[in-house]
């Protein structure tokens, strides 16, 4: 089984005081990882260390135990801006990567296709980036993503910028592909109820330098992907209570920072 560990990582850019210090986090398929913490706590940064976008200063990054050097296949990363090329339409934005590498289009077709499908896009491939709602896009980004089969999902506040009832859509989208599929997922918000709905585990981290605060181990995400409706997670006084330890833990520390 897959294992993506941050081992005693650290990050310092130039002369500055250290944005991460000694940040230890492992997960493994299945693994549905939320991340909350204050602006600036480093939330970004561990993102780009775990794609392999950025070399620690201190400790490693391995996967499966081998140190990595770079981004891989194994794992698919998802911003918020979701950087979608607009003059291509919604397949060739999924299906980039092997384009890119000259896989022919009748392998890359069906493939993205099925993707796509599966996101709940069948019938939308022809279209523009223009064309779709940010909705739409981001479920392209996704798609994308999920192209190469990857062990890990990376998430950087990937529903941000959507309205409240897409993000809702988009968490069922998320939270179904991720029972079917089974990938580890590291998903960074700065959304309280979100890193609650989702994760099977929640990590809080404190700011200056970024670290782990706490980390609380949740069944909330499971209860939804298993049908129970959001309305009866959302009144779970368990919900409800940790809701409010979260948002104390978050704020208290951001006012002290
Ligand atoms: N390339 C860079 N060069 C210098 N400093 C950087 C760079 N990237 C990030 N930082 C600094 O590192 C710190 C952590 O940034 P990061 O984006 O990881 O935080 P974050 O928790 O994701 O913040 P936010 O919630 O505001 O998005 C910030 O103080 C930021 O200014």
């Amino acid at each position: 089984m897959s294992r993506l560990s941050l081992q005693d990582v650290s990050v310092r850019y130039g002369n500055a005081p250290p944005v991460i210090a000694n940040l230890s986090l492992t997960f493994g398929a299945r693994d549905f990882v939320t991340v909350l913490g204050p602006s600036g706590s480093g939330k970004t940064t561990l993102l780009k260390l775990a794609a392999g976008f950025l070399q620690p200063t201190g400790g490693q990054v391995l996967v499966n135990g081998e140190q990595i050097t770079g981004p891989g296949a194994d794992r698919g990363v998802v911003f918020q801006d979701d950087a979608l090329l607009p003059w291509f339409d919604a397949l060739e934005n999924t299906a980039l990567s092997l384009k890119l590498r000259g896989v022919p289009a009748r392998e890359y077709r069906p493939r993205a296709q099925a993707v796509l499908a599966r996101l709940g896009l069948a019938g939308f491939e022809r279209r523009k980036i223009w064309e779709l709602s940010g909705g739409q896009r981001q479920r392209v980004g996704l798609a994308r993503a999920l192209m190469a089969e990857p062990h890990f999902l990376l998430m950087d506040e990937p529903f941000g910028a959507l309205d409240a009832l897409t993000r809702a859509q988009m968490h069922e989208v998320v939270l179904d592909l991720w029972q079917r599929l089974g990938p580890g997922i590291l998903f960074i918000t700065h959304d309280v109820e979100e890193a609650l709905l989702l994760g099977t585990r929640l990590v809080v981290l404190a700011a200056r330098p970024g670290r782990v605060a706490q980390e609380f181990g949740i069944d909330f995400g499971t209860r939804l992907a298993r049908g129970e409706t959001l309305r009866s997670v959302r009144s779970d006084p368990a919900f409800v209570d940790l809701r409010e330890r979260v948002l104390d833990l978050v704020f208290t520390r951001e006012a002290a920072a």
